[in-house]
């Protein structure tokens, strides 16, 4: 008995909505941009054990409890134990670590996510949507420092979600504009979440907090009417992270040049960096900033530039074996 399950990337804020607003992302080449985990029944030894392979393997700590599939699996053993009255069986977790660590795109979610859908489909789902979501943000934030959906609902669910956290509602897929390209860019380098929120304010002026809620609540509004012109322009955040953030991120004010030169109808910091995304509806031009980030703004060959779509499926279990 055996279960593989892909999460897929995600990009966080969006500029406009800190930590409310997130999508999933996938390649337009079809190559992977996700991590990928394997369930497997294991009939003696340890409760659980824990390999890792793939690219990014061996950014991951050294010791597999500190991997955070290991508090997956207690977590999800516990509430097992509790909804069930039966001890979780005893698995091998096999972790295919495709995205790179601190990279803005959802790493540790990926694998938060990733996981606890496998452990999951393993005992053939006993937990809903909302009951996954809600240990899914309870796990993320054990690494980020705190709760925040904003990555694992979109990479869970898919598409645009848009957090509520009121009245039972976790999160809700907003539309989006189909034709539009995320063109992301990972420099190679790793911004860690935990310090990149700690350098944030701890208050906002009051003229602040009204741009950033005329701005979320006119992106929302705006894509709910189909204006995707309107959209594009509240599409931006110059009061809550990205005017501090920018300058732990190299080269980042001359992608904002270049996306606002080459007509590009937004850009901005995915997450909370390194990565950058830039957004068209034009393939051609998608694909010429593509060019333009590999030799401009990556450093190293860990980066990585992708033409994404929103993903719209999110997490899903593709087989039984790696
Ligand atoms: N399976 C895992 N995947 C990613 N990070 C892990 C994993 N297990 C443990 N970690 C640790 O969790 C921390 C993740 O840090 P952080 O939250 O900054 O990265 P991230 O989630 O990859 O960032 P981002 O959301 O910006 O891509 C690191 O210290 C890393 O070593
Ligand atoms: N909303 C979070 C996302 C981190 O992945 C932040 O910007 O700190």
């Amino acid at each position: 008995m055996s279960v593989v399950v892909y999460a897929p990337a995600s990009t966080a804020n969006i500029s406009v909505g800190f930590d409310c607003l997130g999508a999933a992302l996938s390649p337009i080449s079809g190559e992977l941009l996700g991590d990928r985990v394997m369930v497997e029944a294991a009939a003696e030894g340890a409760a659980l054990r824990i390999e890792t392979v793939g690219p990014y393997a061996h950014k991951l700590p050294a010791d597999p409890k500190k991997n955070i599939l290991y508090d997956c699996y207690h977590y999800f053993a516990k509430q097992y134990f509790e909804q069930q009255a039966k001890v979780f069986p005893k698995v091998l977790m096999t972790l295919e670590k495709n995205l790179p660590i601190g990279s803005g795109m959802g790493s540790s979610a990926c694998s938060v996510v990733a996981a606890l859908e496998g452990l999951n489909a393993f005992v053939d789902f006993p937990f809903d949507k909302q009951q996954m979501l809600l240990m899914m943000g309870e796990l993320e934030g054990q690494i980020s420092g705190s709760v925040h959906y904003d990555n694992v609902a979109p990479c869970y669910l898919g598409g645009m979600q848009l957090m509520l956290q009121e009245a039972n509602v976790t999160s809700q897929a907003i539309p989006h504009f189909e034709d539009w390209y995320w063109v992301v860019a990972y420099p190679g380098i790793n911004i860690s979440t935990a310090e990149a929120r700690s350098i944030l304010p701890a208050q906002y002026r009051r003229q602040d907090t009204l741009e950033f809620g005329r701005n979320l609540a006119g992106f929302v509004h705006a894509s709910y009417s189909k204006q995707p012109e309107l959209a594009a322009a509240l599409l931006k955040d110059n009061v809550i992270a990205e005017p501090y953030r920018a300058k732990l991120i190299p080269g980042f004010e001359q992608v904002r040049s270049y996306a606002a030169q080459s007509g590009a109808l937004a850009s901005g910091i995915s997450g909370s960096g390194p990565t950058v995304y830039i957004v068209t509806p034009v393939l051609e031009q998608a694909e010429r900033t593509k060019a333009w980030l590999e030799q401009h703004f990556i450093q190293n060959e860990d980066g990585f530039c992708h033409v994404c779509k929103i993903d719209e499926q999110g997490t899903r279990v593709t087989g039984k074996s790696l």
